[in-house]
């Protein structure tokens, strides 16, 4: 089984939630990103990072300095990225996405809720933890 590091950013709770039902579902425990560094992405073989649609349409910044340190180290990593939105489609993802795969990273799914995850997003993010793990 792949050791998966699920880090996440979140303001008011909902992207947490989707982290630790994903880290439930890849065996392991969702870690705050300020918890986690870039010196750490050696011990995994595989990633998530959860951040919000924060800004307009960004990533906390905090969240994308972590982020654009990792990047250089995920290599071939799979690497998922997900996190919660309101009133917007999406583009913070799309940014995202691009800008990690322009820095190398091999991003495998993006995945995206409004708000709070309902059960098809509960499901979804389970399927994307066993995907990751195995
Ligand atoms: C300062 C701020 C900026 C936000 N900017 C956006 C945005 O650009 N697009 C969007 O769809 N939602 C935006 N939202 C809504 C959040 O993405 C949404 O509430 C999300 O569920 C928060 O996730 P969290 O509970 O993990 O913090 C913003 C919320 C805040 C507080």
């Amino acid at each position: 089984m792949s050791k998966v590091a699920v880090v996440y950013w979140s303001m008011t709770g909902n992207t947490e939630a989707m982290a630790k039902e994903l880290a439930s579902a890849a065996g392991t425990e969702a870690i705050e990103s300020s918890e986690f560094s870039a010196d750490m992405c050696d011990q995994y073989d595989a990633f998530a990072f959860g951040c919000p649609a924060m800004g307009d349409e960004e990533l906390d910044p905090d969240f994308e300095e972590l982020f654009n340190d990792c990047a250089g180290k995920l290599g071939q990593k799979p690497t998922a990225l997900f996190g919660s939105y309101d009133w917007g489609t999406g583009d913070w993802m799309e940014t995202w996405k691009q800008n990690a795969e322009a820095e190398g990273v091999n991003v495998i799914e993006t995945f995206i809720c409004n708000l709070e995850p309902d059960d098809d997003a509960l499901e979804a993010l389970r399927g994307l933890g066993a995907k990751l793990s195995a």
